[in-house]
């Protein structure tokens, strides 16, 4: 975790780009555009990798991979080896999470954009009129900007909440003890994740979710399995839960009262309720800058109200509001690129963006769900194809899970949604088949590794032809080919 050190110095720059914020959004832009040898500014206030390396992905990955080695224990006599409940030294899995972090920040860090050539300054930037930027006392005056802020947790105003210490992505990865009861606030995917992580370490876990169900952006049918595993794993979930207020409990720990009077106690309170763009104190009123909820407002181009600005990742609205992930902050850097350097025409919105719950079993899915697409296409096919009837899951033990493939009834690809093991992995061939405008049959007519999981994705493609095995027609062909000696 590392901050900027040192400043570039008195006086005005003018680079080619000054980027504001060192998350994956800014980090990606700065290095791509110094590779192409433009003189870039990168300013960070805080620690290089944003949320991404230091509060999100990295950490909460690294969390899950220890519950992965819990579970794994305990599941071994499956296996014919000797099995038992696994002994978790919290403070020890703190120190793995924090060496994932800080194995990987050297790629994110100073000195190592430093030697790409790019001007790194620690400090707060702000706009101070339509053409410049000042951080610390350096002034920077670019051809163009690039506001990469990022997002940080939105807490919502429920009662007595300030009056609790609570804990949200931005602490939980700093707690050393093992909590004695968990209360997870919020039942999307930084909820979820954490729940099932902890709750696997051997922690008791209730997630309190508002909505009717947990991952409520997902297919219900694939969102139901990750469902059923959590209940599975012993957390209590709570849909439809309306929080009244929080208050400290007797003793230690809070009090959450639900409508209806039930209390939910918890030593720990974690809030994972959404992200907040953060588009405050960078001076976009003193730029020219439209902002709204959704974030700094973009056009598809990712050009704000000030042509000379672009926003990119989670701190971008308008055109380019809804998925908040570090590669789709990655893609908008690429967008940028092409656009402010190569006066290239882009449009963001456009490829197929696919996203990941880290559960167990992982929930991967790209493009329309099943709901989405008979509202914009009518007529569609539904494609399954159970992790039970591949063979590498069997010999796993990893059954869990299924495929569902949403195509045309002429075998185009609206979506595709994966719950199983290594359905992060499994869900690519989808992304290159929908991005390359190929079809379901070109999926099932690949050649496949056996055993592997990725047959599960040649399966489900073969599904769409079945039919056309049952086509009096195709049996008449067949027949008439075998009487052909
Ligand atoms: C718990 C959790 C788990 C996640 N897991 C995943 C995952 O598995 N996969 C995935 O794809 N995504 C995941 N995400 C989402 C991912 O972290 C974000 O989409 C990604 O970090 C966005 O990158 P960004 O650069 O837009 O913003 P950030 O990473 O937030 O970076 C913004 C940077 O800007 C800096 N900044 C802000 N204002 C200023 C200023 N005025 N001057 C200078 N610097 C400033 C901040 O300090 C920060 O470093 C997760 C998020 C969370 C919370
Ligand atoms: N694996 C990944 O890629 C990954 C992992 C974590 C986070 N992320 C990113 O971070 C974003 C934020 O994740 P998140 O889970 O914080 O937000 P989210 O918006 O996905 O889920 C928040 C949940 O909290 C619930 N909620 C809101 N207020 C509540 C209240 N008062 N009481 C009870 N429930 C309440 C909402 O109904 C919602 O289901 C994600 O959308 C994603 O972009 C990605």
């Amino acid at each position: 975790m590392e901050k900027l050190a040192g400043q570039e110095g008195r006086g005005v720059l003018r680079p080619d780009l000054c980027v504001i914020g060192a998350g994956s959004a800014g980090l990606s832009v700065a290095s791509i555009a110094a590779s192409l040898g433009a003189s870039v500014v990168l300013i960070e206030k805080n620690r290089m990798g944003g949320d991404c390396l230091n509060v999100g992905c990295v950490p909460s990955k690294a969390l899950i991979a220890a519950a992965l080695h819990a579970r794994s224990m305990r599941e071994a006599g499956d296996f014919g080896i000797g099995a038992g409940e696994p002994i978790v030294d919290f403070a020890k899995v703190h120190a793995h999470v924090k060496g994932s972090i800080a194995a990987i920040a050297p790629m994110d860090s100073v000195e190592r954009y430093r030697a790409m050539g790019v001007s790194a300054i620690e400090g707060e930037a702000r706009f101070t009129d339509a053409h410049t930027v000042v951080a610390g006392d350096q002034t920077i005056r670019a051809r163009r900007f690039v506001i990469a802020t990022g997002s940080r947790p939105a807490v919502p105003s429920i009662p007595g909440l300030e009056q609790v210490p609570y804990l949200t992505n931005e602490t939980i990865f700093d707690l050393i003890e093992k909590p004695e009861h968990l209360v997870v606030i919020g039942g999307g995917a930084v909820g979820v994740e954490i729940a099932q992580a902890y709750r696997l370490l051997g922690v008791p876990v209730t997630i309190l979710e508002s909505g009717e169900r947990l991952l409520a952006q997902e297919d219900p049918e694939m969102a139901g399995v990750v469902d059923r595993a959590l209940r599975s794993d012993g957390i209590a979930v709570k849909t439809g839960a309306s929080i009244d207020g929080i208050k400290p409990a007797e003793g230690e720990g809070v009090s959450v009262v639900l409508s209806g009077g039930e209390t939910v106690e918890g030593s720990h309170l974690l809030v994972a309720t959404g992200r907040q763009p953060v588009v405050d104190g960078i001076g976009l009123d003193a730029a020219g800058i439209a902002f709204d909820a959704s974030g700094v407002l973009v056009d598809r181009s990712l050009k704000t109200s000030n042509r000379r600005v672009y926003a990119i990742g989670d701190c971008a609205g308008g055109a380019a509001s809804g998925a908040r992930f570090t590669h789709v902050a990655n893609h908008h850097a690429g967008l940028v690129i092409r656009n402010a350097l190569f006066r290239l025409p882009v449009r963001v919105g456009q490829a197929p963006v696919p996203r990941v719950t880290y559960t167990m079993p992982e929930l991967a899915s790209v493009g329309l769900t099943e709901a989405q697409a008979r509202e914009q296409h009518g007529t569609i096919r539904i494609l399954r194809w159970a992790f039970a009837d591949n063979d590498r899951a069997r010999t796993e033990r990893q059954t869990e899970g299924h495929v569902k493939a949403v195509v045309t009834p002429r075998g185009r690809i609206l979506g595709c949604s994966i719950v199983g093991a290594h359905a992060g992995e499994l869900i690519m061939p989808w992304v290159l088949a929908m991005s390359r405008g190929m079809k379901v049959s070109h999926l099932a007519g690949l050649i496949y590794p056996y055993p592997t999981f990725s047959e599960v994705t040649k399966s489900t493609a073969v599904e769409f032809l079945k039919p056309s095995a049952q086509n009096p027609w195709v049996r008449r062909l067949v027949s008439l080919v075998r009487r052909l000696g």
